[in-house]
């Protein structure tokens, strides 16, 4: 539905000159929704402009149901815009007019008969729940409402695309929630591809079937979410998501904690099982294999597009000398381990 191939752009020249994507390949299926994510400067905005060329590609193509874009003239390109809908983080409503009119615009300035934009708007608002609004400003009203209306806005010329800039990133999380919520659904009744830019791994997990990271303007790594999430398959990918998925010590831990142990105390490990969960199979293997009894002190499990993500943190009791050959069998079995330091034995 949406394809880049091989999109570079360079803003500025000699010395100056930043290249700001360099080379991405990009394929958003028809249908689904892809988030592109990376630090702050990584070209996430340049690569989303690029796709309905409001920023023009230095190098590369650019293809929106299959269509050429970057081989368009200024009018065919105008029409070809039509099809592709855009959301800002700042909304971008015109204050002076009403959510109605707002709604109504795009489809004033392309000359469509007035009877035909009312009865679009009104199935606009019916779709993204603003019927009570219909009348008012949008200086009354809240910032989801008002994504709302750039939503409609967005969806007025029926695009089979939607572009979404940090659509939810000005707003609160519940706000952000049920914003997701509206373009999930919009997604799977209309069939709209979308595409969306977010530094926040909440919104890739919540609503992502495709995660593309990018950084230093590449595209480092591009993957169905839930494997992403459990396996990410670049550094920067688990650099990435090590934030995200990070169970840190609480603070009575952390003051409990020592760097080094000595004859009475407990490593304290945490460990991240993916795909799988910690089964009790597993705790009776450590305990009869290898004499280790775990004792949990910390844990979080995320459900991720259907696949399973453990996160733990527990003392390691045990004989000292076969700690190493259990953390070895838990790697074989997929399970991360790391000592985040050692603790006094209790009794
Ligand atoms: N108009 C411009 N002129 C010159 N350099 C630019 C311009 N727009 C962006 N850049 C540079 O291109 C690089 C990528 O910027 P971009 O805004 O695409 O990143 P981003 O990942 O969207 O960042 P953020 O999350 O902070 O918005 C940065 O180094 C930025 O400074």
């Amino acid at each position: 539905m949406i394809r880049l191939e091989n999109v570079t752009r360079v803003y500025g020249q000699g010395a100056k000159a930043v290249t700001a994507l360099k080379d991405v390949n990009l394929e958003v299926a028809a249908g689904s929704i892809t988030g592109v994510i990376g630090v702050s400067g990584a070209g996430k905005s340049t690569l989303i402009r690029c796709v309905n060329l409001l920023e023009r590609p230095t190098r590369g193509r650019v293809f929106v149901a299959g269509q050429e874009l970057t081989a368009m003239n200024k009018t065919e390109l105008r029409k070809a815009r039509h099809g592709i809908g855009m959301i800002f983080q700042h909304f971008n409503l015109l204050e002076s007019r009403s959510v109605r009119d707002n709604i109504g615009l795009p489809l004033e300035l392309i000359g469509t008969p007035r009877r035909e934009i009312d009865q679009r708007i009104d199935e606009l608002l019916e779709l993204t729940g603003l019927n009570d609004r219909a009348n008012a400003y949008p200086a009354a009203l809240s910032g989801g409402q008002k994504q709302r209306v750039a939503i409609a806005r967005a969806l007025a010329s029926n695009p089979q695309a939607l572009l979404c800039d940090e659509a939810t990133s000005a707003l609160d999380p519940q706000t952000t929630s049920s914003i997701l919520a509206l373009l999930r659904d919009i997604n799977q009744r209309l069939g709209l591809t979308i595409l969306l830019i977010t530094h926040e791994m909440e919104v890739v997990r919540t609503i992502c079937d495709q995660v593309a990271l990018i950084s230093g303007g590449a595209l480092v790594e591009t993957a169905p979410v839930g494997d992403f999430f459990t396996r990410p398959a670049t550094e920067e990918g688990r650099v990435f998501l090590n934030d995200f998925l990070q169970l840190a010590p609480s603070n009575t831990l952390l003051q409990r904690m020592t760097a080094h142990p000595d004859e009475h105390s407990l490593p304290v490990v945490r460990l991240v099982f993916r795909g799988q969960s910690l089964s009790s199979e597993l705790m009776t293997h450590l305990e009869q294999d290898f004499g280790i009894r775990l004792r949990i002190l910390q844990a979080r499990v995320e459900n991720i597009q259907g696949r399973t993500l453990g996160l733990m943190i527990a003392e390691f009791d045990g004989a000292r000398d076969t700690l190493g050959a259990a953390m070895d069998h838990l790697h074989t079995l997929d399970v991360q381990t790391e000592v985040l330091g050692h603790v006094q034995r209790h009794d």
